[in-house]
């Protein structure tokens, strides 16, 4: 495939003697919006840690924008994945300016640069609002707080960015309108790679380009959200999605 920007080689993943994962392989375009859907505990989370090397491989091959991670330096390669989860973790003593602004100043950046690189990712999250800079993170609601989440993982304009159940947390309104935001978003940030894991099968398919099926630790099918609804490869990925038709009819009956 051209253009590959992560690419997974035989990857098997063991937590003590117990496999998790026992040979995943595909490969990622640069530029594409990918979402990983799958029941709890069917690998989701190590997958996407094994792309920042937060986990390692048992064995395999993971290659990152052009890099075996076996040899990457693992704290440089961080540096350019982008990481949003949902606990979002922003320092609760520092402004929102300076929550942003953490790796900038690790990677001694000037004060001007930093101040536009804020201004301009604020912006970008929809928080351009002046009152935001200042203010801590307690003083925000929990979507806004995400979309701080979001700005700081795109201070160093990283090439990919990873995404673990980032909107779960948040109200069903809330959520519906930063999946819109994000997807608004990966379009107008040119060829920058998104890699998304959620438990939500209309997330998943409203935002992916691609969507990642998994199961027990392997891929059940990796397609668009139309083939994947047109022709599903497997019996679960037919019962997975049988369940949005079944919620759907439910709600019909429901309002007759
Ligand atoms: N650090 C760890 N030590 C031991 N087992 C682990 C560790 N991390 C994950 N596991 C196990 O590996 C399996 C896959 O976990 P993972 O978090 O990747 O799944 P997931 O698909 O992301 O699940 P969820 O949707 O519930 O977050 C689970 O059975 C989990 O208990």
């Amino acid at each position: 495939m051209s253009n590959s920007i992560i690419k997974f080689k035989h990857v098997a993943k063991k937590y003590d003697k117990k496999e998790i994962i026992s040979d995943l392989n595909f490969e990622i375009k640069k530029g594409e919006f990918i979402t990983v859907l799958g029941s709890s505990g069917s690998g989701k989370t190590t997958t996407l840690k094994m792309i920042n090397g937060l986990e390692k491989p048992t064995s395999g091959e993971i290659i990152v924008n052009g890099e075996n991670l076996k040899n990457a330096n693992l704290v440089n390669l961080r540096r350019h994945i982008g990481y949003v989860v949902q606990s979002i973790g922003l320092f609760p003593h520092m402004t929102i300016a300076q929550n942003i602004a953490v790796t900038p100043k690790l990677l001694g950046w000037s004060q001007d640069k930093i101040d536009q690189t804020v201004s301009k990712l604020l912006e970008v999250v929809g928080l351009e609002d002046a009152r935001f800079k200042d203010a801590y993170p307690s003083q925000l609601s929990g979507g806004q707080q995400q979309r701080v989440g979001v700005a700081r993982a795109l201070s160093t304009n990283p090439p990919i960015m990873l995404f673990d159940e980032p909107f779960s947390a948040l109200d069903a309104i809330t959520r519906q309108n930063l999946q819109q935001e994000l997807k608004t978003l990966h379009k107008n940030l040119n060829d920058k790679t998104f890699f998304f894991v959620t438990h939500d099968i209309n997330e998943a398919l409203f935002l992916g380009d691609r969507v990642m099926v998994m199961n027990n630790g392997m891929i059940e099918q990796f397609d668009t959200p139309e083939n994947l609804i047109d022709h599903p490869a497997t019996q679960y990925v037919s019962d997975l999605l049988g369940t949005v038709q079944q919620n759907k009819n439910l709600w019909e009956h429901f309002n007759d």
